[in-house]
């Protein structure tokens, strides 16, 4: 999308924040994603912003995210999430957010994975979510690293047995999920005394140094792919994790940040979707004919890369129209509030049956989101 479609005091607000304006600061860290974001925006084919259908929707976002109280409080009062604020929490978002990716399936709805827990049956995320609460309710030390490189407690049958599904159809890439955790276990027991609460120790109340630190040391959290011939960072799982750690602890204790802004949204399958929905996102013929017709999209082919970068500059762009219109909104709204909220949103329209008139999310099978 070039500049002259958007409107150009948001863009010279954004760039500014980016670095690339007169007078802006760089001394906090950066992950670098905003960047590819930009890049990933202005080199997109198949898919634009609309700086009409942005600026509408940043009016009903903010007006139901006021209505709602949306705040950090709100992640706790999902009562399938950890409520605990101590190191227990820490490990158990760690460990959450080392499995939080592709839960979507190819099946009709009462097929597809799902996890049987407090008597009802949880899919996609809050399929994860139950399924370590099950297994910390059945004893298993799930959340704690060390019994991921126990292969006498913790053999892969276990670990099978902790994901079973309700269902015929098993949780996707299943293998993927136990080398992930046999990985991660081993580099937290050699360069972090195996407690992922080091980690937040070493970030120095950095939320860029935490999803750098992440991606540095573990490659399971390395989501970045080339396009047009420069590498882009997108660190969904990174940046997520980051994120929830903050909202769990409200902005203290072990979710304390002096940059929590420095954080984009996550570049999953379901923001797109609303994005799309709100008439945020355009897509090409071609592509929405390839998503309307359910084809995959292989991980790092550009029209996935540009469904995803493109999201990420929407919602930023979401953020400066709502900062803008009110600013008393600054210091309630940033990205991470934004795409929670549209997160939320988006499972409790599911949940009414007003999604069908959605055009479907894409299909990329990936262990990065
Ligand atoms: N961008 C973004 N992606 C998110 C979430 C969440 C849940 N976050 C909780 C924490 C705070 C919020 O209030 C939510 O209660 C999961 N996902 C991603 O979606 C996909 C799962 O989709 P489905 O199969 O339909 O459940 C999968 O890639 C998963 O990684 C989010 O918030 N933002």
């Amino acid at each position: 999308m070039s500049d002259d479609e958007a409107d150009p005091e948001l863009l010279a607000l954004l760039r500014q924040s980016l670095g690339l304006g007169p007078g802006s600061s760089t001394a906090c860290p950066s992950t670098g994603v905003l960047k590819s974001a930009e890049y990933i925006c202005d080199n997109a084919i198949d898919v634009a912003i609309s700086p009409g259908g942005t600026k509408a929707a940043a009016e009903t976002i903010w007006r139901h995210m006021q209505q709602k109280h949306y705040s950090t409080e709100t992640w706790s009062s999902h009562k399938l999430h950890p409520q605990s604020k101590d190191e227990a929490t820490v490990n158990f978002i760690f460990t959450m957010n080392l499995l939080n990716f592709s839960f979507w399936s190819e099946l009709p709805l009462e097929e597809r994975f799902a996890v049987e827990y407090r008597g009802r049956r949880w899919t996609g995320y809050w399929s994860l979510v139950a399924a370590l609460q099950r297994a910390l309710d059945e004893g298993y030390a799930i959340t704690t690293p060390s019994f991921w490189q126990d292969l006498d407690l913790c053999p892969d049958g276990v670990l099978e047995h902790i994901f079973r599904s309700a269902t015929a159809e098993p949780i996707p890439l299943l293998a993927q999920r136990i080398a992930i955790l046999r990985e991660a276990g081993d580099i937290l027991h050699r360069q972090f005394d195996g407690r992922p609460a080091n980690i937040i120790a070493r970030a120095n109340q950095s939320a860029a140094a935490l999803v750098n630190l992440l991606v540095e040391h573990f490659p399971n959290f390395r989501d970045s792919t080339h396009f047009h011939g420069r590498e882009v960072r997108l660190y969904k799982r990174a940046q997520i994790l980051v994120a929830d750690l903050w909202a769990c602890f409200n902005g203290s204790s072990y979710g304390a940040f002096d940059d929590i802004r420095s954080l984009t949204m996550f570049a999953d399958y379901r923001i797109p979707q609303m994005l799309q929905g709100l008439h945020c996102l355009l897509y090409s013929p071609r592509l929405e004919s390839r998503i309307k017709r359910l084809h995959h999209l292989h991980p790092g082919e550009d029209m996935e890369i540009e469904i995803r970068g493109c999201s990420i500059w929407c919602v930023e762009l979401l953020r400066l129209e709502i900062e803008r219109r009110h600013p008393e909104a600054k210091g309630k709204v940033n990205a991470v509030l934004i795409d929670f909220f549209l997160y939320d949103t988006c499972k409790e329209m599911e949940a009414r049956g007003e999604a069908d008139g959605m055009l479907p999310h894409h299909r990329t099978r990936s262990i990065f989101y």
